[in-house]
């Protein structure tokens, strides 16, 4: 299946110069989010991890999906003044702005196996905050997986030392 029929380009999207890849169309089809999440576990066959954090919102949507397909649990990652129970934070570049995400300071026990999972991968600001913050908890990122890699933004600079593996690439 040609997922890229399913991602729309959307111009000058949240602020000028930006074109946003909205994955809308994808998630509507049943066949196509079906196809997305079967490639992002065949794409991640040969890694062993005992569990997903992904970053609210978009990311939530595929995390939660591939935990559930793969049977582990799931961390959510999320804005500021959102999560309920003690929490460690970490400011980071946004590809449009700086931005805070938090995760709960119990969420992952010291030497778990931690696999990062979002829609898109665009400055790799965000996936480097999370593996900073799975860190901090004492765990160990064995992979990052995403949907989309936006290659012209050299993510993968910033990602020096992680296991990266995207299903389509711009
Ligand atoms: O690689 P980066 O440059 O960090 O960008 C990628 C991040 O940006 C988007 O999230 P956004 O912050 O727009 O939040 P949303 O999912 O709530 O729309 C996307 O879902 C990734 O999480
Ligand atoms: N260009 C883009 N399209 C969709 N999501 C994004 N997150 C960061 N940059 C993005």
């Amino acid at each position: 299946m040609d997922l890229k029929k399913f991602v729309r380009d959307i111009p000058d999207f949240p602020v000028k110069g930006i074109i946003f890849r909205d994955v809308t169309p994808l998630l509507k089809s049943p066949q196509a989010f079906k196809f997305a999440v079967d490639e992002m576990a065949r794409i991640l066959s040969d890694v062993s991890f005992d569990c997903i954090v992904s970053p609210e919102a978009r990311g939530f949507i595929f995390g939660a999906a591939l935990a559930y397909k793969l049977g582990k649990g799931f961390v959510p990652v999320r804005k500021p003044g959102k999560l309920p129970y003690e929490t460690v934070s970490l400011e980071y570049q946004l590809e449009y702005g700086t931005a805070q995400l938090q995760i709960h300071a119990d969420a992952i026990e010291p030497g778990q196996k931690v696999l990062i999972v979002d829609d898109v991968l665009a400055t790799g600001g965000t996936a480097e905050a999370i593996g900073k913050l799975v860190q901090k908890l004492g765990g160990q990122v064995a992979a990052m997986c995403f949907l989309i890699e936006l290659t012209y933004l050299n993510p993968r600079e910033r990602l020096k030392g992680y296991d990266v593996r995207t299903v389509l690439k711009y």
